[in-house]
C-alpha cells in the first residue's frame, strides 16, 4: 500500500460510530449546564452582594440566597455527571480503537506493520522514498522506523484520543455555545458591554489557540520523530547489549542513547513554552475584560453582575489555548491511527485477528534472555563500568586456552547445557565444533567469549572465566544487527577503522556488493538484508579486527554450498595465526580444520 492509496481511504476513516458522538454531544450538553449553572451562581452571588451592602430586609435576599445554594449544589452535580458522561463515551472510543489498531496491526495483509524502511533511523522516510508494502505512510511520509518504535507510537496515538477528545473537542464544544450565550445575555442588558465580552473571547479563545498551534505545529512534528528515534535507539542498545559490550561500544551507544534524550527534552521544552505563554497570555484576557466591563457599564449592580459574568463566561474559553497547542502535538497522531485502521482488512474482527495469533508453546529465546546478553548484563551488574569494557585483545597475540570439568545450567530446574567439558585451545589452532542441534554447540562458543556463567568448572583457570572474553569474539548465535549503516554495523565503536579495513573485511565475508553500500540503512535488526547477507555482515564485522581467539557459530548459515565454501575458506585465511572455533552442520567443512571437536548432550568426545 503506498501514500497515493492509503491517505484517501484513511479520511473517511471516522474515529468513532454514531453512538459514540451521541454520548459525547451528551457529556457536552452536561458540560454547558454545568458553565451556565456556574454562571448563574456567579451573577446571582454577585448581585446579592452588591444588594447586601445597602442593607435590605433578608426576605429581599431571600430568593438569591436560595438561588445561589441552588446553582451551586447543581453545578456540583453536573460536573460530575458530565465528567462521568465524558470519561466513558471516550473510555468506550479507546477500547474500540484499540481493538482496531491491534487488528490492523495483526491482520495477515493490508495492515501488518512489522519493521518499517527508513531513510535513516533519525529521519523518517520521505514521501517520496519506497516505502515497504506493509507499512502504512503517512501523506508527510511520518514513518516509525522501527517495530518498538511502531508499537511506541501506536500506544501513544491511540491513548491521544483521549487527550483531543477530554481536553480539544469537548471543551471547545462547550466553549463554542457558552461564549455565544454569555455574549448574547450580557449584550442584551448592555451591548457595549457584550462586544468587549465577543472581542475578549475572540482573542483568548481564537486567536491565541491559532497562534498556539501554528508556533507548536512543527516543533510537534520535530517531538515525534524525536521520540521515535529515542525508542529505536534504545530498544537496539538493550537488544544489542552484548555485541555492544563484547566489542566496548557500550560507552558511544549510551552516549548516543542520552543525545537521542536531550533533543527531544529540549523539543519539549519549547513547546511547552509555547503553550505556557499562550496559556498564561489568555488567562489574562477575562480579567481584563471584566475590569473594561466594570468600568464601562453605568450602574453599580449591573457593572459588576455583568463584570463577573463576563469573566466566568471568559474563563471557559481559557484552557482552548493550550487545549490547542496540545491538539497540534496529537495531529500527527490522531492522523496515524486514521491511516492504521484504514490499512485493516474489513473483514478483520478482533477475534478473528486474536484466533488468528500462535498459540503454540513460547520459544526459550523469548522466555529467557540470551545467554550473551544475560552474561553482558551481569557483568555490568557485577561492576564492569562501560569505559572499563576492554575491546577485543591486540591482533597478532597468540592466545592458548583451557577448559577444565566446564559445566553450564541455564535454569535450576532443567539438566545442564554443558556438562564437565575439558577442552584445549592452543594458540593458532582451527578447530570445528559439530553436533546435534541443541547439544551444546553454542554454549561452548558462549563459555570461550565468557559470555555465560559456569555453574562449574575454569576457563583459563578461573572459574568465572571473565578473562576470556577480552581475547575471543566473533559471530554468536544471539549476535544483533543495529538499525543503522552498514559501516556503523561494522564499527561498532571501535576506533581507527578506516573505509579500507571495512571493504576489506566485507569482501573477506563474502559481501563485496556492500564495499561502496557502506552507508545504507540495514534496518531493524537487519531485517533489510537476506539471511545469508546478515550472517556475512556479522562475519564481516569480526573479521575487521579479529581477536587471538575468533569464534564463528554458523557463520556460513543461508549460503549456498560453493558460497559457503568460499566464504570459510577467506575467512580462516583472514584469520591468519588466529585460533578459529566454528560451528558448522556442514560435513563439507570439517576438512579445512585439523580437529573436529563432537558436542552430545552437553558432553564433548
Ligand atoms: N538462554 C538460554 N536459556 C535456557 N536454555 C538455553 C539457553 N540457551 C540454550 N539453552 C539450552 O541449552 C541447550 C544447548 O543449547 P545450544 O544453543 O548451546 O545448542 P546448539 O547445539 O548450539 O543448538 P543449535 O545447533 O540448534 O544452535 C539446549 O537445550 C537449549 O535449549
Amino acid at each position: 500500500m503506498t501514500a497515493m492509496t492509503t491517505v484517501p481511504a484513511a479520511r473517511q476513516v471516522r474515529l468513532f460510530g454514531p453512538g459514540a458522538l451521541l454520548r459525547l454531544v451528551f457529556a457536552g450538553l452536561l458540560g454547558v449546564l454545568t458553565e451556565a449553572a456556574g454562571i448563574g451562581l456567579v451573577g446571582t452571588a454577585t448581585w446579592m452582594l452588591v444588594r447586601a451592602a445597602d442593607q435590605p430586609p433578608l426576605a429581599a435576599l431571600a430568593v438569591a440566597i436560595a438561588a445561589v445554594r441552588g446553582f451551586a449544589l447543581v453545578k456540583g452535580g453536573l460536573r460530575y455527571a458530565e465528567r462521568l458522561a465524558g470519561h466513558d463515551a471516550v473510555l468506550r472510543v479507546l477500547a474500540d480503537l484499540r481493538t482496531r489498531a491491534f487488528s490492523a496491526l495483526a491482520a495477515p495483509a493490508g495492515g501488518a506493520v512489522t519493521s518499517a524502511p527508513a531513510a535513516s533511523p533519525s529521519a523518517p522516510v520521505s514521501s517520496s522514498a519506497p516505502a515497504s508494502s506493509s507499512t502504512p505512510v503517512s501523506s508527510s511520509g511520518d514513518v516509525p522506523s522501527s517495530s518498538g518504535d511502531v508499537l511506541s507510537r501506536v500506544v501513544s496515538d491511540v491513548d491521544g484520543v483521549q487527550d483531543a477528545v477530554l481536553r480539544g473537542a469537548l471543551p471547545a464544544g462547550v466553549a463554542a455555545v457558552v461564549g455565544l450565550a454569555g455574549v448574547a445575555g450580557v449584550a442584551a442588558v448592555d451591548p457595549r458591554a457584550g462586544l468587549v465580552l465577543l472581542a475578549g473571547l475572540l482573542v483568548a479563545g481564537v486567536l491565541l489557540p491559532w497562534a498556539g498551534h501554528r508556533r507548536t505545529a512543527a516543533p510537534a512534528s520535530a517531538i515525534s520523530t524525536a521520540r521515535g528515534d529515542l525508542t529505536t535507539g534504545t530498544v537496539d542498545v538493550v537488544q544489542g547489549v552484548a555485541e555492544l559490550v563484547a566489542y566496548g561500544a557500550l560507552p558511544a551507544a549510551l552516549a548516543d542513547t542520552a543525545d537521542r534524550s536531550r533533543r527531544l527534552a529540549a523539543l519539549e521544552a519549547r513547546s511547552a513554552t509555547v503553550a505556557a505563554v499562550v496559556g498564561g497570555a489568555a488567562a489574562m484576557i477575562p480579567a481584563a475584560v471584566a475590569v473594561w466591563i466594570a468600568v464601562l457599564v453605568d450602574g453599580r449592580t449591573a457593572a459588576a453582575v455583568l463584570a463577573l459574568v463576563a469573566l466566568s463566561v471568559g474563563e471557559v474559553v481559557v484552557p482552548l489555548a493550550a487545549a490547542a497547542v496540545r491538539h497540534a502535538e496529537l495531529r500527527g497522531g490522531l492522523r496515524r491511527v486514521r491511516e492504521l485502521i484504514a490499512t485493516a482488512a474489513p473483514a478483520a474482527a478482533p477475534s478473528a485477528a486474536l484466533a488468528a495469533a500462535p498459540t503454540g508453546p513460547v520459544p526459550a529465546s523469548a522466555a529467557a534472555p540470551a545467554a550473551g546478553g544475560r552474561a553482558a548484563m551481569d557483568r555490568a551488574a557485577g561492576g564492569v563500568a562501560a569505559g572499563d569494557v576492554a575491546p577485543v585483545g591486540p591482533l597478532d597475540t597468540p592466545v592458548d586456552l583451557v577448559l577444565r570439568g566446564v559445566t553450564v545450567r541455564y535454569r535450576a530446574d532443567l539438566p545442564p547445557a554443558l556438562v564437565d567439558v575439558d577442552l584445549e585451545l592452543p594458540a593458532g589452532s582451527r578447530v570445528a565444533v559439530v553436533g546435534a542441534s541443541g547439544s551444546g554447540k553454542s554454549t561452548l562458543l558462549a563459555v570461550i567469549a565468557g559470555r555465560v556463567p559456569l555453574a562449574a568448572g575454569t576457563v583459563d583457570g578461573r572459574p568465572d572465566g571473565v578473562e576470556a572474553w577480552r581475547v575471543a569474539g566473533g559471530v554468536f548465535a544471539d549476535a544483533h544487527v543495529f538499525h543503522t549503516t552498514v559501516r556503523d554495523n561494522l564499527v561498532l565503536g571501535r576506533s581507527g577503522c578506516q573505509d579500507a579495513d571495512l571493504v576489506r573485511a566485507l569482501t573477506d565475508a563474502g559481501l563485496p556488493d556492500y564495499a561502496d553500500r557502506l552507508d545504507d540503512i540495514v534496518g531493524e535488526d537487519g531485517g533489510k538484508l537476506s539471511g545469508g547477507q546478515r550472517q556475512r555482515l556479522l562475519l564481516a564485522r569480526a573479521l575487521v579486527a579479529p581477536p587471538p581467539v575468533l569464534l564463528l557459530d554458523e557463520p556460513t548459515e543461508g549460503l549456498d554450498p560453493a558460497a559457503a565454501d568460499a566464504v570459510l575458506d577467506t575467512a580462516l585465511q583472514a584469520a591468519g595465526a588466529r585460533t578459529v572455533v566454528v560451528v558448522t552442520h556442514r560435513a563439507a567443512e570439517l576438512s579445512s580444520f585439523d580437529r573436529v571437536v563432537h558436542v552430545e548432550g552437553g558432553r564433548t568426545g
